[in-house]
């Protein structure tokens, strides 16, 4: 992709080809909202040693941001869902399922399914986390390009590794890391499926704080990408799209 043609600001373009290359970004959602920047890594690319990278240095959850597309495709449903309509049968439940209000920083979470490869033994290792990671790229993938895939043949659940189901209109319907990292995905035209991590801050176990990531950044070579310029880059690749045909 030559994002220069196309307006893209240079860091933008700095992300786009590193993500390309299968290398980590850093990505940082939105002041206001979470204030938190992610490890952020194609899932067809990630090696043993990144997952080892993100629990020693990043220190936050792992987790696979999915294609919403794809996610529909495979049946994966937001987790809150399968518990509203598990409740039916067990009122508790009923108490537990996150209700509008309940995150401070959103209207809702993106967690779907928690799931290990079926070839993974107890799904922690960096190798069975790896596994299922690599994996969930490739029916990602494969689902897009019209494989019919049954997703219950390759995972189980519960598992090891979070899924999170992108909202369907990413950037323009939510501003978390779920979907800035699907829509960066699109912008540097990768499988949709992208591994990220919160980077903590080990001295107050908070999130890192956004000057202290940027710095992290600096140190490692890693670009530091905001939401504010996911934004902005997905309205040019938006107007760089042919146009559906009504
Ligand atoms: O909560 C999370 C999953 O561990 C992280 O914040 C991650 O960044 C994805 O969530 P979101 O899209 O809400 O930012
Ligand atoms: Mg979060
Ligand atoms: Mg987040």
């Amino acid at each position: 992709m030559d994002a220069g043609a196309n307006g893209y600001s240079e860091n933008i373009r700095r992300a786009v080809t590193a993500l390309q290359n299968g290398e980590m970004i850093l990505l940082f959602d939105l002041e206001g909202r979470e204030a938190e920047t992610d490890f952020t890594i194609p899932a067809t690319a990630v090696k043993p040693s990144d997952v080892r990278w993100m629990r020693n240095d990043a220190g936050g959850l792992i987790c696979v941001a999915l294609d919403p597309d794809a996610s529909e495709k495979l049946g994966l449903p937001l987790m809150a869902d399968i518990i509203r309509e598990a409740n039916r049968s067990n009122s508790a439940l009923s108490r537990i399922v996150e209700k509008s209000g309940d995150l401070k920083y959103d209207s809702r979470s993106s967690f779907s399914i928690w799931v290990n490869h079926r070839d993974t033994r107890t799904g922690i290792p960096d190798n069975d986390r790896t596994l299922t990671i690599n994996k969930l790229g490739e029916v990602v993938k494969n689902t897009l390009d019209g494989e019919n895939i049954h997703f219950g043949n390759e995972f189980r659940t519960p598992g090891h590794v979070a899924t999170l189901r992108a909202a369907k209109g990413l950037v323009h319907e939510r501003m978390g890391q779920t979907e800035l990292s699907i829509t960066l995905a699109k912008i540097a035209g990768i499988t949709p499926a992208m591994v990220v991590c919160e980077m903590l801050d080990d001295e107050t176990g908070n999130a890192l704080e956004k000057k202290d990531a940027e710095q992290y950044g600096n140190d490692h070579n890693l670009v530091f990408v905001e939401g504010e310029e996911v934004v902005e880059a997905y309205e040019i690749w938006l107007s760089s799209q042919p146009q559906k045909k009504n």
